[in-house]
């Protein structure tokens, strides 16, 4: 597993602001938005292309083009719909998949409540977009779906990781045949002992869509 913490100083501006416990909610879903705009642009750069014939009004050249199959994208609900429109504004042809899970905040497990994907995903790219790599359960769940599919090439994309999960994680893709990148705005310092991820942002679900039962 690669990991890719975007170093840039417009994405450590608007994470700063989306970060405060003062960050309504209207604001912190434009800056999520924003913010997966500018993680996009880094994670798809093994995004596959092909060549393109085209004729400029100039002269004929060979451009660049998505190859098919298109990429999938694979937001885990709730969290990860706030971030789904910031990357289709880069992948606009991209097909969408939809993954609900939620964590328990007992156990910590990460239980699957609804799952709308191709049956089959054999050869395709996908991207997950999840905000918060805590302990990796929810990720490495995901995975496995996509991969068991035949998905052959994964890109997470996240808001903030923890480094524990980020061991968890790897650990638990050993063996996996398929290259998995992990893009994330920032790594922060730890998990407290409730497993949020210090110092972290919240509950990001609740911060974008309010406090669920
Ligand atoms: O790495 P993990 O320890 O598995 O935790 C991360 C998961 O927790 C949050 O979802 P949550 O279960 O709160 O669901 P929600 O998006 O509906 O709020 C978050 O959006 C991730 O999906
Ligand atoms: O810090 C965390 C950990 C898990 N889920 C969240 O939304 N925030
Ligand atoms: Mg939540």
């Amino acid at each position: 597993m690669r990991t890719h913490v975007v170093d840039h100083p417009l994405v450590a501006h608007k994470l700063t602001v989306l970060r405060d416990q003062h960050t309504d909610s209207p604001t912190f879903r434009r800056l999520a938005d924003e913010l997966v705009t500018l993680l996009a642009y880094e994670a798809t750069r093994e995004v596959r292309v092909e060549p393109d014939d085209i004729v400029t009004p100039v002269a004929p050249m060979t451009g660049t083009k998505l190859a098919s199959p298109k990429p999938l994208v694979v937001p885990i609900l709730r969290a990860g719909l706030g971030m789904l429109d910031g990357m289709m504004r880069l992948l606009p042809t991209a097909e969408v998949g939809f993954l609900g899970m939620v964590r328990n905040e007992e156990t910590l497990e990460a239980a699957t409540y609804a799952e709308r994907l191709p049956d089959d995903l054999s050869g395709r790219q996908c991207y997950v977009l999840d905000p918060m790599l805590a302990t990796g359960g929810t990720l490495a769940a995901a995975i496995r779906f996509l991969t068991d599919r035949g998905a052959d090439h994964i890109t997470c994309v996240c808001l903030l990781a923890a480094p524990e999960g980020c061991d968890n994680l790897e650990r638990a893709l050993e063996g996996l045949e398929v290259p998995v990148t992990v893009v994330t705005a920032a790594m922060d310092e730890r998990l407290n002992e409730k497993g949020y991820i210090v110092p972290g942002l919240g509950d990001a679900g609740d911060r974008l869509y309010g406090v669920a039962g």
